[in-house]
Order: structure tokens, then C-alpha cells, then sequence
């Protein structure tokens, strides 16, 4: 099921932001990359601000502090247990952090509203499929859609004029993403029939399809094949580049986060050691030291 669909929970809205309200990187002090990036870009499309939680004496995360600017391409590495999931999940409300600040835009949470993630410009895929296995791609894609219809569950079943002009832009929507991802010749066949590299490519049509602002992708290379890998790394930056879409992703791959990224932030112990271009981060010592050092099998740098 789709967090969309499934979508629930509490939350707090804290106040709205200032447009001009300036963001604040690690350490509470920004960098001038990130000064420069910022003013061009206008208010982050997400903000984190010393976002600390623990599960009982564990402690996932503590103290990240994040920008993200508009049409940016971020991955967050680490290495396991380094809190990467906890943060999609305190970004996208499944996890409520115990301290600090999200802000997507110009709206600022305790806890974001996992109800209305979709209404505030995000949308994620999953680590682990979420897709209907009993249906085909096309309702699949048009399910990433069901936050906006309006028509209440008898109106859809009495099929009345507002539920049939609803479910015809929906489909009308779903049909672009399949087409912007490559995706028509699959279209009407059932999701679980088709092979894993092309189900990842409708997660990423199912996410897409609402136009978010903010996409979240969990590990949305795993498990594909190298020419996969290239194809679908090259349809997320074919969704930044034409609808200016800001994604932030989780991965271990690192030649796709050396090839597909902006920037790259890296948790360590639920920290954050380090956060800059794919060379800065190549290059630093603690990076090396916690993750690059260590052997990432089958990995090829990846030119997209
Ligand atoms: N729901 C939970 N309950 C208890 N502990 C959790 C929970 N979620 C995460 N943790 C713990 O928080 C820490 C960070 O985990 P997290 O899954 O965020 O790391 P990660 O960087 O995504 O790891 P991986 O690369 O292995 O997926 C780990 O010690 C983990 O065991």
C-alpha cells in the first residue's frame, strides 16, 4: 500500500516560515556554497534543523541539520544503521523526531502530517515495493493520485459527473508519467508479472505522477541490474531537469551517488560528518575513514 493511500497520523504545525527566513546547515552556520545556492534558489524546499530521535537507548539520529534547494539532487549515505531510513521517515511523518524542526517550503512541523504529505509537494517509493501486484501498471500509476480525489467512495461508485472527471484526469495524469518513464508498452499489464527493474520504474511513475515537489526515494537502486541502474538514474534526472522536482535519496550504490548527485550529506552514528559535492566528499578523511573506506561490491562508477 502507498504511504499516500494509507496516509495517517498526528501532527503539528508550528508556524509558517518567512520567505526570506535564511536556512541553516551543519553546525547552525552556513557554508558559502550552500549562502550562494540558497539566494538563488529562494527558501529550501527542505529544511531540517537539529532533528534528534532515539529508540530507547539507541540513538538514530542527533542533531541533523539539512538544506536542501530547489531542483538539488541529494543522496544521504552512511553506513548501516547510520540513520539514512530514520530521516526519510521523520521527513516523510512516519517517525516523529524527539527534538527539532522539518520545513518543506515555507511550512514548519514537529511531526510533518503523513495525511498531508502529498498536499505540501512530497511524495517517496519504498525501500521494498509497494505496488498492487493485481493491477495493472496504469491503475498502479493512478493510484499515486488518490490523495486528490475529491468524489467520496458512493459518488465514484454512482459514477457522477465530478467522480467521472476526476478518474479522467487521473488517468490523463498517469498516462503522461507512463510516457515521460518509458513505460507505455507495460501499461496494461498486471504489476506483478513484470521483472523488478521495470516495477521500480512505475514506483518512480506512481510517485511522480502527482508532480511533487520533494521526491523521496529509498534505495530506488537496489536489486537492478547495472543497465537498470543507468536507465532509471537517468529518468530522475530527467524529472529534475523537466519538472524541477528536488530529490532527496537514500543509497548505497555509490557510483549512481558519484554520478546522479548535487550534493551528498553522510550519517554516521545518526550524525552528520559530512555534506558537499560528490568530490568534497570523495575526498574528505572522516568520509573515508566511516564508509568510502570500506569495500562497496560490484560497484562501477556510473556515467549517466
Ligand atoms: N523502528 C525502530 N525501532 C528500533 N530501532 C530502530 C528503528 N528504526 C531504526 N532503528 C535503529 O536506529 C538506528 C538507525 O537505523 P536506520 O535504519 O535509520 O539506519 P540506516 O542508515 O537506514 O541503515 P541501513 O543502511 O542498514 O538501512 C539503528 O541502530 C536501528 O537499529
Amino acid at each position: 500500500m502507498s504511504l499516500i493511500a494509507t496516509a495517517g497520523g498526528d501532527s503539528l504545525i508550528v508556524a509558517r516560515a518567512r520567505a526570506t527566513e535564511p536556512s541553516r546547515v551543519a553546525g547552525g552556520t552556513p557554508r558559502a556554497a550552500d549562502a550562494v545556492r540558497v539566494a538563488d534558489a529562494g527558501v529550501p524546499v527542505l529544511t531540517l534543523q537539529g532533528i534528534s530521535l532515539s529508540f530507547g537507548g539507541v540513538t538514530a539520529l542527533d542533531g541533523i541539520e539539512l538544506a536542501v534547494a530547489k531542483g538539488e539532487i541529494r543522496a544521504i549515505i552512511g553506513p548501516n544503521g547510520a540513520g539514512k531510513s530514520s530521516l526519510l521517515n521523520v521527513v516523510s511523518g512516519l517517525y516523529r523526531p524527539d527534538r527539532g524542526v522539518v520545513q518543506l517550503g515555507s511550512e514548519r512541523f514537529r511531526h510533518v502530517p503523513t495525511a498531508r504529505l502529498a498536499a505540501v509537494g512530497v511524495a517517496r517509493t519504498f525501500q521494498n515495493l509497494a505496488l498492487f501486484k493485481g493491477l495493472p501498471v496504469l491503475d498502479n500509476v493512478v493510484m499515486g493520485l488518490v490523495h486528490r480525489r475529491r468524489a467520496g467512495f458512493v459518488r465514484q461508485i454512482l459514477s457522477t459527473p465530478q467522480a467521472r472527471r476526476e478518474e479522467a484526469e487521473a488517468r490523463a495524469a498517469a498516462e503522461e508519467a507512463i510516457a515521460f518513464l518509458h513505460l507505455d508498452a507495460v501499461k496494461h499489464q498486471l504489476a506483478g508479472g513484470l521483472p523488478y527493474g521495470i516495477l521500480k520504474r512505475v514506483e518512480l511513475a506512481r510517485a511522480m505522477v502527482a508532480r511533487p515537489q520533494l521526491l523521496l526515494l529509498d534505495e530506488p537502486f537496489a536489486g537492478v541490474t547495472l543497465g537498470e541502474k543507468r536507465d532509471l538514474a537517468a529518468h530522475v534526472r530527467n524529472a529534475r531537469d523537466a519538472y524541477g522536482t528536488t530529490v532527496v535519496l537514500i543509497e548505497h550504490d555509490m557510483g549512481v551517488v558519484m554520478g546522479l548527485s548535487d550534493r551528498i550529506a553522510v550519517l554516521d552514528y545518526g550524525r552528520k560528518i559530512a555534506d558537499g559535492s560528490p568530490d568534497e566528499v570523495r575526498s574528505d578523511q572522516a568520509v573515508i575513514d566511516a564508509y568510502l573506506g570500506v569495500d562497496h561490491e560490484g560497484e562501477t562508477e556510473l556515467v549517466i
